[in-house]
């Protein structure tokens, strides 16, 4: 039995924050425009970093109280992730807020992947997908998760045509959901928590309710699959983000 090949792309660093609302409130409206420029100033090098391919970076507000906000980072090297991480500490936002939960992992595909007689840095289809710009949907859910080794459920005692199998199914209940959902599968053994993270992206969340129900059925799931804390929010832009911790009067 013997791992299979993977191709793995940038690393992938999500970092969750709740903010200080006590300590954001206690600020004057100008103190806190302050804070929100310093802040957009770094999103917009993320964004220029993105746009010239070396990186990739997404700010989105998290629905329910696990976290406020999510900020996810992906670079070539661990180190500049770490880089970043500092780069955050020193701004006001993340003064006034703190970490709830982070996940580091590597953007992951399948050895299958790579085409035969091509040269996989020289596959432009494959490096987009290994080093990702940041989906522009709307709507984000990002969870860890496992594959479970339990008795006969043991997905790393399976031969590779058993696997190769269940991953089938999985992906042809993935595929019905093109152009709907877009996911960012990452993997983790070794680097965090989990096995796996899970990023999902889409214009509609209920699409996300309806895949990953349907993959529950699947047997690669139903069997296998084991989850940690799932997180659902919105992208937003600087502007979106300033009004939601501002707060605008409402229009009636
Ligand atoms: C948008 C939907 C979608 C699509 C099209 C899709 C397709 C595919 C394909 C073709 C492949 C095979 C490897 C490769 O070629 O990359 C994978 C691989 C993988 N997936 Fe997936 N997946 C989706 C979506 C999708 C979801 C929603 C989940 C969470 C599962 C659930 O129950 O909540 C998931 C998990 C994974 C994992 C953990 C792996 C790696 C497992 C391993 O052992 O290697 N995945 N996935």
């Amino acid at each position: 039995m013997s791992a299979p090949i993977t191709l793995d792309g940038w690393y992938v660093y999500h970092e969750f924050r709740t903010i200080r609302w006590d300590r954001w409130k206690s600020l004057s409206e100008g103190e806190q425009h302050f804070v929100l420029r310093e802040w957009n100033q770094f999103a917009d090098e993320q964004r220029k970093l993105q746009d010239a391919r070396q990186g990739s970076f997404g700010q989105f507000i998290i629905a329910g109280s696990k976290a406020d906000l999510l900020v996810i980072h992906m670079r070539p090297t661990i180190e500049e992730l770490s880089q970043l991480k500092a780069q955050m500490a020193r701004t006001r936002l993340f003064s006034l807020s703190d970490s709830t939960y982070s996940y580091i992992s590597v953007v992951e595909l399948g050895g299958y992947n790579a085409r035969p007689g091509v040269d996989i840095e020289q596959d432009e289809a494959l490096q987009a997908r290994l080093k990702p710009s940041m989906p522009t949907h709307s709507h984000i859910c990002f969870y860890p998760m496992n594959k479970r080794r339990l008795g006969q459920d043991n997905w790393f005692m399976l031969s590779e045509e058993e696997r190769r199998e269940f991953m089938k199914a999985h992906g042809m209940i993935g595929r019905q959901y093109a152009g709907i959902v877009k996911q960012i599968i990452s993997g983790s053994v070794g680097l965090d928590d989990w096995e796996w993270g899970v990023t999902l992206f889409a214009n509609d969340p209920l699409q996300f309710k309806k895949l990953v129900y349907e993959m529950r059925f699947d047997e690669s799931s139903a069997r296998f699959a084991e989850f940690g804390p799932f997180y659902v929010g919105h992208q937003v832009d600087d502007r979106a983000l300033g009004e939601w911790l501002i707060g605008v009067p409402e229009t009636n």
